[in-house]
């Protein structure tokens, strides 16, 4: 089938996205190549959107998928409130549960013909996960997660079709969930004239805080255009190759810091309480559960073939390539430089997770990217300047790594305040006021971030790990 949807510029017939895909399931193992795309170099990654689609992504299904859009769409209408928010009226508790029936008695539709085309499967998955978190987070904290059959199925195939987990991914809420405020013929999307598809709130809160991801990505192209001339750069490294080098990680780290300052823009759309406890609570996954419940997927007796998902954690920008393309590139990733170091094996495994989240090509980009036997952090080891007798490494060079290795760490130490004031300022205030009501002394659990992490401890080891890959100005060699 053919994205044949009014309005939508449809990709080429010979576009890899829209080419016939073997069956897949879900979950191919590390290292085994990825042949689903039938251009191994293709990474669906866009010389001028990056991980973003070039194109808004489409808004709706084809009429057959109808049923779905109805759903999700009366969902928002209805303004369904939160199962958990304080003080939910009676009518809001009946007006969830008429909705949660109306999803129930849908028939389980038939996904085959979606699966010949990207994108009409990537809007399924983001209808059916809109809708199953609908579904779950308007649900008392007390009752059990039981999510119905017509939801399930559908979903589990259209996962395993995009080999992503069953649940809303930042694939979901930022790089398929935009389009244009007005529309333009400009190439590249301004990073003014962006809005989201879908919003749980319907709040411009809830779209500031993807927007802020979306502009992030779309900025972050340029940093991509500069890792692509680099590499380039590094297989003839020669002294002109070594300068252009030099010039492109000042640049990268200039343009690693307008990253940053987006970040902190969020402050300026997004209230911290507001999202605190009205819009990251939809977000969450089973193990971020505030009750500790098991999500059961209804209808699998049925459709032995799916089994029971396993990755079921929320929503994060962690799930956002451009940052792990950074600390790929750099040589951060390895973070095996040091042996004190502050990044512990399980918080190394939980980067990796977050790549299990992406989409399939752009966990395959990050992989192709870790292959390259020539890092620039390697590049830093075997260039002493040409006018060093004593091993020196290039001071410029040097500079600029180092700029570029300082910027990516001011980034998270921005990203920690963002945290502060996002999670732990409202987390805690809710606490002592929680504390105060019920006069209890009781000991509460650690936070926890949306993708269920022990926050701040990680967040800090990343950022330090950062910090220790600086390479110090004297003649010694970076491991
Ligand atoms: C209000 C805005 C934001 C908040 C409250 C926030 C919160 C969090 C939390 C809680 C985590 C821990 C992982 C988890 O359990 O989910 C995390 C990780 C992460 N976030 Fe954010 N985030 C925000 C914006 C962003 C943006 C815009 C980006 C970049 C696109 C970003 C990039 C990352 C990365 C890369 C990680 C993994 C840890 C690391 O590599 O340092 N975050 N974030």
């Amino acid at each position: 089938m053919s994205d044949e949807n009014p309005g939508i510029l449809p990709l080429p017939s010979e576009h890899f996205l829209n080419l016939p895909r073997p069956d897949i399931i879900i979950g191919t193992a590390d290292g085994v190549p990825d042949t689903s795309t039938l251009a191994a170099h293709d990474f669906d990654v866009d010389t001028r959107t990056g991980f973003m689609p070039p194109q808004p992504p489409i808004s709706r299904l084809p009429p057959a998928w109808e049923p779905w859009e109805l759903v999700l769409e009366a969902a928002i209408t209805k303004k369904l409130q939160l199962g958990g928010k304080p003080n939910l009226t009676a009518a809001e508790a009946a007006r969830s549960a008429l909705w949660r029936s109306s999803v129930r008695e849908m028939p389980i539709l038939p996904i085959e013909d979606l699966t010949n085309s990207e994108l009409l499967l990537r809007r399924a998955h983001h209808v059916l996960v809109f809708t199953m978190h609908f579904y779950i987070h308007t649900l008392s904290l007390g009752a059990d997660i039981r999510i119905p059959a017509s939801i399930t199925v559908p979903l589990l195939e259209v996962s395993a079709e995009l080999q992503i987990p069953p649940v809303c991914t930042y694939s979901d809420d930022i790089l398929y969930n935009w389009d244009l405020k007005t529309p333009s013929s400009d190439d590249i999307p301004a990073l003014d004239n962006l809005r989201s598809q879908t919003l749980f709130t319907g709040t411009t809160d809830e779209e500031e805080f993807y927007l802020a991801s979306s502009r992030i990505e779309l900025r972050g192209v340029e940093a991509l255009e500069l890792m692509q001339a680099t590499m380039d750069e590094m297989f003839v490294g020669d002294d002109i190759a070594i300068r252009r080098i030099s010039g492109y990680l000042h640049k990268l780290a200039s343009v690693i810091n307008d990253l940053k300052s987006i970040l902190l823009n969020v402050r300026k759309g997004c209230d911290p309480e507001f999202f605190y406890h009205s819009i990251r609570p939809w977000f969450r996954g089973q193990d971020s559960d505030p009750t500790h419940r098991t999500w059961f997927f209804e209808g699998l007796d049925e459709h032995p073939e799916l089994g029971p998902p396993t990755d079921l954690s929320g929503p994060s920008a962690g799930q956002s390539a451009i940052i792990h393309s950074l600390d790929i590139f750099l040589g951060l990733d390895n973070c095996n430089f040091t042996d004190d170091g502050s990044l512990t094996t399980d918080q190394r495994a939980l980067l990796h997770k977050m790549q299990r989240y992406m989409p399939r090509h752009h966990r395959n980009f990050l992989r192709h990217l870790s292959t390259n036997s020539r890092s620039v952090r390697t590049l830093m080891r075997s260039n002493p300047s040409s006018s060093s007798r004593s091993g020196e490494l290039d001071a410029d060079l040097l500079e600029g790594y180092n700029a570029a290795v300082r910027a990516v760490k001011e980034f998270r130490d921005a990203h920690l305040r963002i945290v502060a004031i996002y999670i732990i300022g409202p987390a805690s205030r809710e606490r002592t006021k929680r504390a105060k009501e019920e006069e209890s002394g009781r000991s509460v659990p650690p936070l926890k971030g949306t993708g269920g992490t022990n926050l701040m401890q990680f967040l800090k080891g990343v950022r330090d790990k950062t910090t220790d890959a600086l390479i110090p100005e004297s003649p010694q060699s970076p491991s």
